[in-house]
């Protein structure tokens, strides 16, 4: 992996748009050569800098010596670097043009345009950083509160990539042995009995499963919880909606069917991302539009974490209500009864069958929703997010590989206590091993590399 030859290649790395400054970053073998075609240092010559220097100059076009901008250019030299490579990164004016054109003279001057994530694929590549540290850095981009940037700094820091190998080892001593008794069954090797081995596989089971055990968590955490605000019409969903993100961003009316498609917005609670998702009220109806509405609101149901189904505390239960109230059964939801300014004729112990936890608010006085927001936070950890001792595996790829080598693991201790040939759970093993080593890219394939990286930013 170290002998990983490429040509040099070049990006924008800042968002092209009006701003401050824009940043041209190169990196290969070639730049250094090339950057020195076209940048004119004041004083001395580029070659004369010193690593991670700044330096002062000119981007000038050789074919007619034009000036096409004033720069500064970081200069550093492989293999103390981003990418182990030599790179060279030119601060020049913000704007579209500037750094476009300079992009262009680099790209006339020998170097290829960079793929998405190039840079970070290159520090994967020349073994500066393993895959997880890679996803880390997407996932740094992408974070949306400063809980999932805590979470993904760590990756970054190599806290998963230290737990995932001291795995490993376990299971590579282990298999050396079983290597060894399968292979000279007659030196019966003593140091490692039957016991012996099924304690350890047992024990890499255990930190596998507990990776595992936080990682729920850490998918809310990372992506949001998707949470469907359902209820007949006209039973305030939206105005919900509304005094949760504290704005007047959906349309209420006293018109029943108002919402016809669904508004979807992220609010935090303690750190914690809510995808709350306004729906269509759902009735029966021959309004085609309505009824497209409402056939969304169903299939939204399906594909929530959490469902707040409302109901109108001042009007009495109707045929409707129950069916809603089935609906959401054996799901994971609260149940609100609204409009508690006014009279109310739905009690709270009306509704104890349906064994549902009941918070009562007014969404237009805005009462309750403090307690709402808490019951809201209850129903998605059962174990609370205090997150800071555990590693939180976030990644659907990771929580996938992880499941796997469990399963491998599983049939391993099956196999060893059903005291079956020791090829098989050596075969056993080597699975779990592997699967292991994808998500650290110790084994990695061309495809798996391409989806992860082609996820990244240009100039990453
Ligand atoms: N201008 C700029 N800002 C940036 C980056 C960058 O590449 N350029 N980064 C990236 O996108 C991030 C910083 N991450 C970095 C990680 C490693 C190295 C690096 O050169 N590591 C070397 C040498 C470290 C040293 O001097 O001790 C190494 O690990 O060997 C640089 C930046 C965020 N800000
Ligand atoms: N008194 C009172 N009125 C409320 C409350 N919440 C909503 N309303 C009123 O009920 C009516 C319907 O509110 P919406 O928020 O539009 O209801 P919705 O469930 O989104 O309705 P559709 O989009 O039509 O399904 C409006 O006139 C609101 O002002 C409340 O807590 N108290
Ligand atoms: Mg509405």
């Amino acid at each position: 992996m170290n002998s990983y030859v490429t040509d040099t290649v070049a990006a924008i790395s800042t968002p092209v748009g009006f701003s401050g400054i824009g940043i041209v970053r190169m990196t290969g073998s070639q730049a250094f050569h090339i950057i020195n075609k076209v940048f004119k240092p004041k004083g001395k010559s580029f070659e004369e800098y010193d690593d991670k220097k700044i330096i002062y100059g000119h981007i000038i076009d050789p074919k007619d010596e034009r000036i096409v901008d004033e720069v500064l250019v970081s200069k550093m030299i492989g293999p103390n670097t981003y990418t182990r490579e030599d790179i060279v990164e030119i601060n020049c004016h913000g704007g579209i043009v500037p750094v476009r054109n300079i992009l262009n003279l680099l790209v006339e001057n020998g170097a290829n345009i960079a793929g998405p994530g190039e840079f970070t694929k290159r520090a994967f590549m020349n073994g500066r950083i393993d895959l997880t540290q890679a996803e880390a850095i997407i996932d740094i981009i992408n974070a949306k509160t400063n809980k999932s940037l805590d979470i993904s700094m760590k990756q970054l820091e190599g806290s998963l990539s230290k737990k995932i190998s001291e795995i490993r080892q376990l299971l590579i001593k282990m298999l050396a042995h079983l290597e060894a008794t399968i292979d000279y069954p007659e030196y019966d090797i003593e140091d490692m009995s039957y016991d012996e081995i099924l304690q350890n596989t047992r024990e890499a089971h255990d930190m596998v499963q507990n990776l595992l055990y936080h990682s729920q968590n850490g998918r809310l955490i990372r992506e949001g919880v998707n949470t469907a605000i359902i209820g007949k019409p006209n039973v305030g969903k939206s105005s919900l909606l509304n005094s949760l993100l504290g704005e007047k961003r959906a349309i209420v009316t006293e018109i029943p069917g108002t919402t016809r498609d669904t508004i979807e917005e992220y609010i935090t609670i303690e750190g914690i991302p809510f995808k709350i998702i306004d729906t269509a009220g759902v009735r029966e109806t021959e309004n085609i539009i309505e009824k497209i509405g409402i056939e969304k609101s169903v299939e939204i149901l399906e594909r929530s974490d959490l469902i707040l189904l409302i109901l109108d505390g001042s009007q009495p239960l109707d045929e409707e209500d129950f069916e809603l109230l089935k609906l959401i059964q054996a799901r994971n939801s609260l149940l609100i009864l609204n409009k508690l300014d006014k009279e109310t004729t739905i009690k709270p112990e009306d509704l104890l069958k349906y064994e549902k936890e009941i918070v009562q608010i007014s969404a237009v006085e805005e009462i309750g929703l403090e307690e709402l927001k808490k019951k809201m936070l209850d129903k998605v950890s059962a174990e609370g997010f205090e997150l800071e001792s555990f590693e939180i595996v976030t990644n659907i790829r990771h929580i996938h590989l992880l499941e796997e080598s469990l399963k491998s693991l599983k049939s391993a201790i099956g196999t060893i206590e059903a005291s079956m040939p020791l090829e098989i759970v050596s075969t056993d093993i080597t699975e779990a091993l592997n699967l292991l080593g994808e998500i650290t890219g110790d084994t990695i394939h061309e495809q798996l590399m391409h989806e992860i990286f082609s996820n990244f930013c240009i100039g990453k």
